[in-house]
């Protein structure tokens, strides 16, 4: 498993960025020569020391040392630049890489057309292993750490060899110890990084909490309501129940590992040992020596682990969870979903629909992991070019039915029809291209207000005339004029020259988002609580305009707003799951039940509805 993370990520390097990978590779044979040759060049100076001495500087042994120190010298300057070649190699790679492996997370998490998968705790534990997030090390940095350390060890062989050259059985001893110890000791050290990946949803929790206090919307809270060293606890105490059932595993392994470490000085205590006893009896050269005594540290590299494997094994603990979620995510796409009860039907272009209707047929909905239906055998028709409003209590269930109508999560049971053609024969993605919905959270992009608008509606240049048009429509032609920079302002205060809006401001550009999509093509429009940031001014207007924002389109507004939901074509009232009153308002005043209820609380409470 790991072998493979570890060839995949090379591999991954080696494509992504060829030349990169190559000029890794060459310091990496290097990183391996280099400090051995500076060891030996070193030893043979001290060793030429005596004779230099003996014989004066003069003398051919004292050119000799001269010469031995000028390449000494030499090459130890330029063994000093590993450094500072390693460090601008490994910024280069890791840049690239965390394009590449952040394309693939942002491919995976979107692959899927519903949204389920980001509310399912596996999916987030892989996305958070995936992210590196729980042992706060980069995946993007894998290559050039396993290439790095690759290094290293191969250096620590040289080593040997070079103590082989002296005394075969000390180097091939030395080595023979690191290649029996490095297989357990790098266990040791993915057992270490297992126990975080144990408890991976504590420790998202925990960070979560870690998090919190540098987003602008919570830290408002934060302060009103003194919440500062709750949030400090809460981490704390998540992080501490994450790893806690793994302190004990870590002190043993950690045990362990302090005896490998004991056992391997001792091997190198006696080692030296038998060195300084053989240069006492002048069965060495002090050259000899030096060398040795210098070798037997570097050879330690062969097979010790350190923080960097540490960090390197973390690394790729991450590579299992991006492939495991780029393949599950992606198996699971919408074009597969598109094959269910009407897979003959699929080849039903999506463009220009609905023409006639859309007709929930006795639809119901659970969310994931829970055991109550939200939605019990609904029955609604939103005829096309109509406009329907949902009302109901907090909780009926009215986003929810938005969500299956974009096919963001479908129905445990009933069917949705598109004129007639089930919505699970359709391929997902392109019917979702047919609804623009404006959600209660939409979002608020820090970029410019033309695209908050026009975002990359089916990409090509903006269409300047619609995007006026729909301000218009939306009511924020004039809020956009007063920008600063008018389409062109960043709506955020968090980048240079930015400014934010308020809520109201925000809502007539989300409706203008919605509208835009219509012009590009989109044949449902929904509104959920369209006016509920609006001034009472801003509601009015809204209301005026309900006819024309709504004109042509199949359009559903969810409100709470009596107001505005009078001037929809037809009303749906949503209770326990389903639909229990459906007509005109007028029709529905009649009939006196819920609607007419809830309408005259309204009415006589706030002097709404009218
Ligand atoms: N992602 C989710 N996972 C589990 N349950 C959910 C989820 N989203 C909503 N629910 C539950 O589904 C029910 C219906 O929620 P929904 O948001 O559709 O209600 P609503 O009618 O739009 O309410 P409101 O008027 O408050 O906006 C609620 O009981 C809610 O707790």
């Amino acid at each position: 498993m790991r072998s493979s993370a570890r060839a995949r990520v090379l591999r991954d390097f080696a494509s992504a960025a060829p030349g990169l990978f190559a000029a890794a590779l060459v310091f990496m044979v290097v990183e391996a020569l280099l400090p051995n040759v500076v060891l030996v060049a070193m030893g043979r100076t001290v060793g030429g020391i005596p004779a230099a001495v003996e014989d004066g500087l003069g003398s051919p042994a004292g050119h000799r040392m001269l010469v031995d120190l000028g390449a000494a010298g030499g090459l130890y300057a330029v063994s000093l630049l590993r450094g500072p070649v390693e460090d601008a190699l490994s910024t280069v790679a890791q840049a690239r890489m965390s394009v590449v492996t952040r394309r693939r997370l942002i491919e995976a998490v979107s692959a899927p057309a519903g949204i389920d998968h980001l509310e399912d705790p596996a999916v987030l534990d892989r996305l958070s292993s995936a992210q590196g997030e729980l042992m706060s090390q980069e995946p993007a940095g894998a290559a050039m750490a396993l290439i790095g350390r690759t290094g290293d060890r191969l250096s620590g062989v040289l080593a040997c060899a070079v103590l082989a050259a002296f005394h075969w059985w000390l180097g091939l001893g030395v080595l023979a110890m690191w290649l029996v110890l490095n297989r357990p000791l790098r266990a040791l050290v993915r057992s270490r990084v297992g126990t975080y990946r144990r408890a991976t949803e504590t420790l998202r929790r925990s960070w979560y909490f870690a998090g919190l206090a540098r987003r602008p919307q919570a830290a408002k809270e934060i302060r009103v309501f003194g919440l500062g060293d709750w949030l400090v606890g809460r981490h704390r105490a998540l992080y501490d129940e994450a790893m806690r059932p793994s302190w004990a595993e870590l002190r043993r392994i950690n045990r362990r590992i302090a005896l490998l470490s004991a056992l391997v000085l001792g091997v190198y205590a006696v080692s030296a040992a038998l060195l300084g006893r053989a240069a006492y009896h002048h069965t060495i050269t002090l050259g000899a020596l030096v060398v040795m005594l210098t070798m037997l540290p570097a050879s330690m590299q062969a097979g010790s682990v350190n923080a960097a494997d540490f960090a390197l094994e973390g690394m790729l603990a991450s590579v299992p969870d991006l492939d495991a979620l780029t393949s599950d995510l992606t198996a699971a796409g919408p074009d597969e979903d598109a094959a269910g009860p009407g897979k003959d039907t699929a080849a039903v272009p999506v463009a220009g629909l609905p023409r006639e209707d859309v007709v929930f047929a006795s639809v119901a909905f659970r969310y994931p992991g829970t055991d109550q239906d939200v939605l019990t055998g609904l029955d609604l028709v939103l005829a096309a070019g109509t406009s329907t409003a949902i009302v109901g209590v907090n909780g009926a269930g009215k986003t929810t039915l938005v969500t299956l109508l974009a096919r963001l999560r479908d129905p445990t049971a009933g069917r949705i029809l598109i004129d007639g053609v089930p919505l699970s024969a359709l391929p997902a993605r392109e019917w979702q291209r047919q609804v623009a919905v404006v959600y209660q959270d939409f979002t608020r992009f820090p970029l410019t207000a033309r695209e908050n608008v026009a975002l990359d509606l089916l990409g090509g240049p903006v269409d300047a005339e619609a995007l006026a048009r729909v301000a218009r429509r939306a009511g924020a032609a004039d809020l956009v004029d007063g920008l600063p920079g008018g389409w062109d302002t960043v709506l955020s205060a968090q980048y240079e020259g930015g400014q934010d809006l308020s809520g109201g401001q925000w809502q007539r550009l989300a409706l203008a988002r919605a509208l835009y999509a219509v012009e590009r093509g989109a044949r449902i429009l929904v509104l959920d609580e369209p006016t509920a940031q609006l001034d009472v001014r801003a509601e009015a207007r809204f209301y005026d305009r309900f006819l024309d924002i709504t004109k042509g389109v199949t359009s559903v507004v969810i409100s709470h707003r009596f107001s505005t939901v009078r001037r929809a074509d037809r009303i749906a009232v949503l209770d326990g799951g389903r639909v229990t009153e459906n007509g005109t308002h007028d029709e529905l005043l009649r009939a006196d039940g819920t609607y007419a209820e809830m309408f005259r609380l309204q009415v006589a409470r706030f002097g709404e509805g009218r």
